[in-house]
């Protein structure tokens, strides 16, 4: 395609995109979808500057006012991520001696806000936890974007053997740090035609999941929970820990994300899961299964905040009021999903949140309202689970808090209780 076309095409996403209506991912599918005649590497430039355009708005849209021409073509040119010569031959004279004139700005003498590119209310959020340098390192985090964690599965082969496979096909992999079942893939290898992902052997799951599902302790026999499971990358991992035995409901309020665990279930071999479509938390399957499960994951719907590397969109898409409506309802859903369990049962609540709002506030609150639930350290469970170092991915009180700059992880939040006897 011609870099002026290309260039137009690109205007438009990110018109699109900038609007903020819907989430990011799904419009650049969509606009994909509509443009067939876009080749493999244009589509990964496109959707590369949108995201990069995302990530550092407030800076691109400081250094666009200077410039002439629509808006959505100056973030372009700011933000392109593909290739130089697009800019070279596509730009006028003036837009590329605009261009250059940029570059010549050290973005190290501008004030804060361009440098992280945060809405104020977020940057404050994060400042009360964390020390100066580590804003800054998480900052850096969210513009160098997520690694690809697969998780093996257990059913079918073991970490070692994949792990080999891998490094055999000529791919850059290694251990993950932390979950014993965990592969980190450098690079962007076509996964979703490798065997070892078509036949089931790997699911991709960021590091932070894999660790939420071993928390749970889910094993053979149990009567298990997936409460929210959406297409279900937790309740995969529940089921390979309880060896396809047992029972494992996967239930959740949205039918379509429930349609799209059909296709990773059917590859994962497993056949203890049983999914569900429910209306709200309080379903009449909700209370028939009262006071009989083993083991209960409530995967909260959450602001995302802890996926930014990946959702850079979600710090211009959420609000205070939005987190404060999803605490009210994180707190509905877990106080529903508690009534499951029977006595001795273990209870995890999890989010891919760092707002301190939908973690420790919503588990405070939990701990405070129900006598007959004990809190259970996270560091310990996962210790159990032999997770090495444990305690580093913890906060005081023992939750799994996990952040992209300390972990390479998305930012995860749990805490877990036991249902006395
Ligand atoms: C964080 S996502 C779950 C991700 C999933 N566990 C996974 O690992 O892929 C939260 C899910 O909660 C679901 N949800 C929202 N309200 C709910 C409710 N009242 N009861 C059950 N699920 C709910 C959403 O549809 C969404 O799929």
């Amino acid at each position: 395609m011609h870099p002026n076309a290309l260039l137009d095409l690109a205007t438009q996403l990110v018109r699109e995109v900038q609007k903020l209506d819907a989430p990011a991912d799904g419009l650049v599918s969509l606009f994909f979808r509509k443009n067939k005649l876009l080749g493999p590497r244009e589509r990964h430039a496109l959707a590369e500057t949108t995201y990069a355009v995302l990530r550092q708005r407030l800076l691109w849209q400081h250094l666009a006012q200077s410039g002439h021409g629509p808006m959505e073509r100056r973030l372009v040119a700011l933000a392109w991520q593909g290739q130089p010569h697009v800019l070279a031959v596509g730009l006028s004279t003036d837009e590329s001696a605009w261009l250059e004139r940029t570059r010549q700005i050290d973005f190290n003498t501008l004030p804060d806000k361009l440098r992280h590119n945060l809405p104020d209310w977020l940057s404050n959020a994060l400042r009360a936890q964390l020390p100066d340098e580590e804003f800054w390192a998480l900052v850096k985090s969210y513009s160098e974007g997520a690694p690809l964690d697969l998780r093996v599965n257990t059913l079918k082969d073991k970490r070692e053997a994949v792990l080999q496979a891998l490094l055999d096909a000529g791919q850059q992999a290694e251990a993950t740090p932390y979950s014993p079942q965990g592969i980190r893939v450098h690079g962007k290898p076509a996964l979703q035609k490798m065997p070892l992902y078509t036949n089931g052997h790997v699911e991709v799951q960021d590091e932070g999941s894999q660790l939420l599902a071993l928390l749970t302790g889910a094993k053979r026999g149990d009567m298990v929970v997936d409460f929210c499971a959406g297409a279900g990358g937790k309740t995969l991992a529940l089921g390979a820990m309880m060896r396809n035995t047992g029972r494992l409901y996967a239930f959740d309020v949205s039918g379509h994300r429930l349609d799209n665990l059909k296709p990773r279930l059917a590859r994962s071999g497993l056949s203890n899961v049983y999914p569900a479509q429910i209306a709200h938390e309080r379903d009449e399957r909700i209370k028939r299964l009262s006071g009989k499960i083993d083991r209960v994951l409530v995967d909260a719907p959450c602001s995302g905040l802890g996926t930014l590397r990946r959702n850079p969109d979600l710090k211009w898409r959420q609000s205070p009021k939005a987190v404060a409506e999803l605490q009210a309802k994180q707190l509905a859903i877990l106080n529903s999903a508690a009534r499951l369990l029977k006595p001795g049962g273990r209870l995890v609540y999890a989010t891919c949140s760092v707002m301190p709002a939908e973690n420790e506030t919503v588990a405070e609150q939990f701990t405070q309202e129900h006598q007959d639930f004990v809190p259970v350290s996270s560091a310990d469970l996962l210790t159990q689970a032999g997770v090495a170092n444990a305690e580093g991915l913890c906060n005081a009180q023992g939750q799994l808090r996990l952040w992209p700059h300390r972990h390479a992880t998305d930012g995860f939040y749990a805490a877990v209780w036991e249902k006395k006897d």
